[in-house]
């Protein structure tokens, strides 16, 4: 009898275990799915914004063609729209200015300002339009083995089959329609060779070329330190002029190791100058010219053309959710190696969820993720077994840090992905995102961050072309598959 009444219980309260851990079997179900649900609505709404930020651009852009063209002028090619400044039907226009943007941009590559007039934020500003006037038009062209074609199709449809013959990703020419009349020189800091040879460069540019310098206020104090006679070079004040140099600078020269190509990348929030990296640190993965060869280099680039590796970065938003899933800043932070997401100080694993366009990926438990570009992919990725990418492959690699898993391989995911990294309610710690190595922000439970591709790539300069430098970078910089060739001396084999 002892025994029946200690019995009847525990089966009573082994089915109610059982169908309490079902219940919550369904409510996980269901939670998954509202954050399945909200991730993807998240997600559309980042496109969104991402959409209309682009059709604004564009937007702009024409309205900008269309106050500058002049009447009657049918030849007029597109470039020479940035020079004129005359006001006219919008209608009639409007429509030419499309015809005309076939002529030049639609069909033979990207005319700078294309590139350049889409970061304009203050478009009624007469100062800012005034300095679109000084700078040196160029043209991007895609080469197609020499032939001189220029498709943009990647895809195309001939006689009823598809072909891809034609890539939109060839190695691209920059050639400059005008020649380049502002140089800005970024240097590493705390470095007596490098201080000294920005000091030369300076000089050389303005007595040699008759360039125009700007450097950061720093090195302008440390230039003026050392002579009045640099007091020709300008420089900035405040963070609203940083936001402009992209209309009055031409060139932009880096001096220092890859750490300064992120710098100089890090302080245009728009599009990108052609950037010119210089050798000046150890590893210099993205830094092709030698400073010793500076003057050659240099004349043979300010006469172009160039060969030019567009490198793509990543656009990412930080939302919170104590601010109602609002994004933290409207202004995205934008990358070009990566953004990573670990477990900073906290002894705890990372605990993350993660979602592409509106499909749950994985959840990642385990030191952090990377979600990099290709450029950065010989970076902090390479380190964490990421595959190395050519930086002209449009593509987010999606890679774990010490994932606690057998099985979790790295991703490389198309570039035209929207990618939702979330802290769950149930993480044990917080998780901390990073920017390029720089800027952590800690994400708290319920904390997002949303990733894309940017629209503002970084043009670099290349020393032969972007797959040789790439190469000789893995060759040089990482000793890529080095190995001693087998000794063989002995007899031949005879079949
Ligand atoms: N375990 C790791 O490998 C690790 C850890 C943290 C950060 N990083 C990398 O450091 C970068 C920041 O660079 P920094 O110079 O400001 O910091 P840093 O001075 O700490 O240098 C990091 C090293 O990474 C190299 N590097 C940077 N970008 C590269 C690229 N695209 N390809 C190949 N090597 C590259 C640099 O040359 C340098 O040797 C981050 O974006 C991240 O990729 C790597
Ligand atoms: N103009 C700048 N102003 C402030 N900080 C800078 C500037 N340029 C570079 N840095 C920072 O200085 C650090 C060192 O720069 P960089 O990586 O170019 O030199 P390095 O360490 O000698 O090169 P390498 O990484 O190849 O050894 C980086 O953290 C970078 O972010």
């Amino acid at each position: 009898m002892s025994e029946f009444l200690l019995q009847q219980p525990s089966k009573g309260v082994d089915e109610h275990l059982i169908e309490f851990s079902e219940a919550l079997r369904t409510v996980a179900k269901a939670l998954r799915r509202v954050a399945e649900g909200k991730a993807s609505a998240q997600a559309e709404a980042a496109e969104w914004k991402r959409k209309y930020e682009l059709e604004r651009a564009r937007n702009l852009q024409r309205e900008n063609i269309v106050a500058e063209l002049p009447s009657g002028d049918d030849n007029i090619n597109c470039c020479e729209h940035e020079r004129i400044g005359n006001v006219h039907n919008e209608s009639v226009l409007q429509t030419r200015s499309n015809e005309q943007s076939e002529k030049c941009c639609g069909k033979h590559g990207i005319c700078s300002h294309e590139v350049l007039r889409d970061g304009d934020r203050d478009p009624g500003s007469k100062i800012l339009h005034d300095k679109y006037m000084r700078k040196a038009s160029f043209r991007l062209c895609w080469g197609c083995n020499g032939s001189g074609q220029h498709k943009h199709d990647i895809v195309s449809f001939e006689r009823g089959n598809i072909t891809t013959a034609e890539r939109s990703s060839k190695q691209i020419s920059l050639k400059w329609e005008s020649p380049p009349q502002t140089v800005l020189i970024l240097t590493k800091p705390n470095s007596i060779s490098v201080r000294h040879l920005c000091a030369e460069m300076v000089r050389w540019l303005k007595d040699q070329k008759k360039i125009n310098v700007f450097v950061e206020p720093r090195v302008r104090t440390e230039l003026l330190t050392e002579s009045s006679n640099f007091n020709f070079v300008q420089s900035w004040e405040d963070e609203k002029e940083i936001l402009l140099l992209h209309t009055k600078v031409d060139l932009v020269v880096t001096l220092g190791g890859d750490g300064t190509v992120l710098w100089a990348a890090s302080m245009f929030k728009g599009p990108v100058p052609p950037l010119v990296p210089f050798s000046l640190g150890s590893l210099g993965f993205m830094t092709p010219f030698q400073s010793e060869h500076y003057h050659e280099c240099l004349d043979s680039i300010l006469r172009g053309p160039i060969s030019i590796t567009l490198r793509h970065r990543l656009q990412c938003h930080v939302i919170r959710d104590a601010a109602k899933d609002e994004l933290e800043t409207d202004e995205p932070i934008l990358v070009l190696n990566e953004v990573t997401i670990d477990r900073g100080i906290s002894s705890y694993l990372t605990f993350l969820e993660c979602y592409c366009d509106s499909s749950f990926v994985t959840s990642v438990q385990g030191d952090g993720l990377i979600l990099s570009t290709t450029s950065g992919s010989t970076a902090y990725s390479l380190a964490a077994g990421g595959s190395m990418v050519h930086p002209q492959v449009p593509g987010i690699l999606f890679t774990p840090i010490c994932p606690h898993s057998l099985s979790f391989r790295p991703l490389i995911l198309p570039e035209y992905v929207t990618l939702r990294v979330q802290v769950p309610f149930n993480s044990r710690g917080h998780a901390w995102a990073s920017f390029d190595g720089k800027d952590r922000k800690e994400l708290s439970a319920g904390d997002a961050l949303v990733i894309s591709m940017a629209p503002w790539p970084v043009p670099t300069a290349c020393q032969v072309d972007s797959t040789n430098d790439f190469l000789r970078s893995i060759h040089e910089g990482l000793h890529w598959n080095l190995r001693k060739t087998q000794s063989f001396d002995g007899p031949r084999e005879t079949l």
